[in-house]
């Protein structure tokens, strides 16, 4: 009997520093509902970011939102967050209590939401290692839709960048040490349709 590689529940995808990946996080009728929600209800943004004096808007739409004291600082701008989505806030409850029964509980109170309206749009290489994050974040990442790779590298290159499959209805759990020794990105690939990524954070509130 296999117990690691079915197609529901807990695969450790890395044991140091520990990846996890839980499928079947809402059932894959719910998860397409939530994604046309979150697609169709949601105000999406596309930030540009100033690089040598010109402003390129983000090959990717966003969203921030959270709890209002989490406020957030991501390549030189603070955002705001907008006030949860009952669902956004349901779906959040429901990964605390995955994780929880996992036998690794972590609280959230903010959401960063990735809109992917294609294989073409992406997001660069990063660390999620703001410090309002604190030393040693643990970042729960919920896929809609388009099945993409993440891909992650090691900071100190010592051995092989890989890939982590995120399907539809998906969890990957970044644990301790994964921002500080590795570097994540969704890159562009030749795959079609629309992808949304959900990943909560915990974002120590700042007083004003
Ligand atoms: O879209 C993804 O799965 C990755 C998102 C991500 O790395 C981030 O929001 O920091
Ligand atoms: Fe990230």
């Amino acid at each position: 009997m296999q117990y690691h590689d079915d197609s529901h529940g807990w695969q450790t995808m890395l044991d140091d520093p520990p990846i996890w990946r839980f499928l079947g996080v809402l059932g894959d009728s719910a998860g397409m509902e939530l994604l046309r929600r979150l697609d169709d209800e949601l105000s999406w943004q596309r930030p540009s970011l100033r690089l040598y004096g010109r402003d390129h808007p983000v090959p990717r739409q966003q969203v921030w939102m959270g709890d209002p004291n989490a406020r957030y600082r991501y390549s030189g701008q603070v955002f705001h967050p907008t006030a949860w989505h009952p669902a956004v806030e349901a779906l959040c409850r429901r990964i605390e209590a995955l994780l929880e029964e996992h036998g690794t509980p972590a609280r959230f109170n903010s959401v960063l939401l990735n809109r992917y309206a294609s294989g073409e749009e992406r997001l660069g290489w990063h660390s999620d290692d703001e410090p309002a994050l604190g030393p040693d974040p643990v970042i729960a990442a919920v896929s809609l839709g388009a099945e993409r790779p993440l891909r992650m590298r090691w900071r100190d290159r010592h051995a092989p960048a890989f890939n982590l499959w995120l399907p539809h209805d998906s969890l990957l759990v970044m644990g301790p040490g994964t921002q500080r020794h590795l570097q994540h990105a969704l890159l562009p690939r030749r795959l079609p349709g629309l992808r949304i990524s959900l990943t909560f954070r915990w974002i120590h509130p700042s007083v004003p």
